[in-house]
């Protein structure tokens, strides 16, 4: 997979070389730019916002310059997907994640200020697939941490990316709950044990536990996330 992003904080992601997405690259199944929205600006003073049309405080991302950039990294041939994180924009989820992870070229634009000109996306969505993605309710200063967020949930996904694809199954949300808890050595710990079936040997009760606990967790933290049908649903205390 490639991906690129167009930020006005390029150095914000000098941490993805660090451990998982690093590991990647070094072993070629990931490749990645990093796009300085300034270097697609032509005044001295490298301009990428003006004032609102209509008014409002605040100030808005100017089409030009995201246009010229996205003409640099934007190639039909390879039917890239372009992502503008936005707290205006569709749910990030595992499933958008694994979605994702099977595109073989992503596109981040990373959004300051109130937002970017509407016509980026308009004119964006005329050459490549454009989605608009939350990763939350709430707004961050920019789309910058939402996409080291989003990066790091899809990149993981990838073929070849993660050592033991088999770490990647039984995890919170991959089968639709929430994953049980884990314990590891000491088996009593501060006047706390393990619980004697994960030390039993006993791979169907252990299973049959760890269903169970998946299935209380997520009735308890997150009864959204199981079906309507569940019986035995009890509210969140
Ligand atoms: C401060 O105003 C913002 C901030 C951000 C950064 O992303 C988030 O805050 C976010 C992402 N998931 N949850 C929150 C993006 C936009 C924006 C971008 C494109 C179109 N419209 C608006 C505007």
């Amino acid at each position: 997979m490639r991906f690129d992003v167009v930020t006005i904080f390029p150095e914000f992601f000098d941490t993805l070389d660090i451990s998982l997405l690093g590991r990647a690259r070094r072993g070629g199944t990931v490749s990645w730019g990093i796009h300085d929205l300034r270097d697609h600006t032509h005044d001295r003073h490298r301009t990428v916002d003006d004032t609102p049309y209509g008014g409002g405080a605040g100030m808005v991302m100017r089409p030009e310059p995201w246009g010229e950039a996205l003409d640099g990294i934007l190639d039909d041939a390879d039917d890239p997907v372009v992502i503008f994180p936005s707290p205006a924009g569709e749910v990030f989820t595992q499933s958008l994640a694994r979605e994702l992870s099977q595109e073989k070229h992503l596109v981040f634009g990373c959004g300051r200020y109130e937002g970017i000109d509407q016509r980026v996306f308009e004119h964006t969505a005329t050459r490549a697939r454009t989605r608009l993605v939350s990763i939350g309710d709430y707004v961050l200063n920019g789309g910058e941490v939402a996409v080291v967020a989003m990066l790091e949930a899809i990149v993981r996904l990838v073929p070849g990316v993660v050592g033991n694809p088999e770490s990647l199954v039984e995890e919170s949300h991959e089968a639709g709950l929430l994953e049980y808890p884990s314990y590891t050595k000491p088996p009593a710990w501060r006047g706390l044990d393990v619980p004697d079936v994960l030390r039993s040997g006993n791979h169907k009760a252990i299973a049959d536990w760890r269903l169970e606990a998946s299935r209380e967790r997520t009735r308890r933290v997150r009864p959204d996330l199981l079906p309507p049908d569940d019986e035995g649903v009890s509210p969140a205390r």
